[in-house]
């Protein structure tokens, strides 16, 4: 995907945001409690003067297994990749950038927290760039990552005096996509692999996912990861072991006409509520049920894979290019 530099279409100065849509699956009730497995199995890790009885890289494909029951991930989500309902950040982040993406410092202002006074003296200091830069990102609604569809309340049952009716309840959260393995049409440039594809009708402007993933900074970024793109502050998203469904969207090209286009663009926001930096998607064209939603990778990622990125189909600008809003389709 778009990876950082400066041909990058996604810095917060050429993207636009709404706020119309949000999932509300209740995650906490979801994700399984593996805080007392890590702390049995780091218990009976040997000591240093032991000879480890599992290889070192197997320890570390480890941590990647997702900590949610494989019941409740997507279908067709790939063991080795943790599913990610909200962002993680890699350590080497500095703590104050490290506020300024996850909004902590807004959110303590906002709420009136009394913070440390050294801190609340730094905030009545002249803003720096970066946090200026931070300013100019729009805000929007933070959709966490969404996993497959379960009630949220168990189904109710009601039996009448006269007729015996049974009434089910379910407080379902249907995600409007699903992960496909690509098997058809045979000059799909991605046969084999996996996309993204949506199971309702999508109409443009809408905010349909966040890009969760590992946050990076730009000095340990993986070059040759496939699952990159840009954020901002040289932070950038690497969904290849840590991320949501936002992984699996392919580039349009050679799969929908340069006419068309792609159909979703890559969008960053501020969450309203936490004022979190995240990376929204949003839909460019009216997508209908089973079509690919796909997104355009930018001329840097392709031409980092070698491939010629001449001419005007290079021409980025796509993130604007939204159909008519009014359209209200099927
Ligand atoms: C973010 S992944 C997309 C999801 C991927 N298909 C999967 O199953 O994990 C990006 C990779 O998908 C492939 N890809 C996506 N769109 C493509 C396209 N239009 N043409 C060729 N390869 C594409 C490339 O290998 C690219 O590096």
């Amino acid at each position: 995907m778009e990876s950082s530099g400066s041909d990058n279409s996604n810095k917060a100065d050429s993207c636009k945001s709404d706020n119309n849509a949000s999932f509300d699956t209740n995650l906490e009730d979801l994700i399984l409690d593996t805080s007392k497995i890590i702390l049995e199995s780091e218990s009976q890790r040997p000591s240093s003067s032991v000879k480890p009885a599992v290889p070192e890289p197997l320890i570390e494909a480890q941590e990647h297994i997702s900590t949610i029951s494989q019941d409740l991930l997507p279908v067709n989500w790939p063991k080795h990749v943790k599913y990610l309902v909200d962002y993680e950040y890699h350590p080497s982040i500095s703590p104050s950038l490290l506020d300024l993406v996850q909004g902590r410092r807004r959110k303590w202002k906002e709420l009136g927290v009394s913070i440390k006074s050294e801190e609340v003296e730094e905030e009545d200091e002249p803003r720096s760039e970066i946090e200026l830069e931070y300013d100019d990102i729009p805000i929007g609604n933070a959709i966490p990552g969404i996993l497959r569809s379960v009630p949220s309340i168990p189904p109710i049952t009601s039996t009448t005096g006269i007729a015996s009716s049974t009434v089910t309840t379910s407080n379902t959260q249907e995600p409007p996509f699903e992960i496909r393995l690509i098997d058809s049409p045979p000059s799909h440039p991605v046969l084999g692999s996996y996309g993204l594809f949506a199971t309702q009708t999508l109409r443009p402007g809408r905010h349909l996912l966040d890009y969760i993933s590992l946050i990076v900074p730009d000095e340990h970024a993986d070059p040759q990861s496939d699952h990159t793109l840009y954020l901002c502050n040289d932070l950038n998203l690497d969904a290849s072991l840590h991320g949501n469904h936002g992984r699996f969207v392919n580039d349009f090209r050679n799969i929908r006409s340069q006419e068309q286009g792609p159909n979703v663009a890559w969008d960053l926001y501020r969450d309203a509520s936490t004022g979190q930096v995240r990376m929204g998607c949003k839909v460019l064209k009216r997508i209908r049920p089973g079509e690919e939603i796909l997104c355009t990778y930018g001329k840097a990622y392709w031409k980092s894979r070698g491939v010629k990125t001449e001419g005007e189909e290079w021409e980025d600008g796509w993130d604007t290019d939204y159909e008519d809003q009014s359209d209200t389709g099927e």
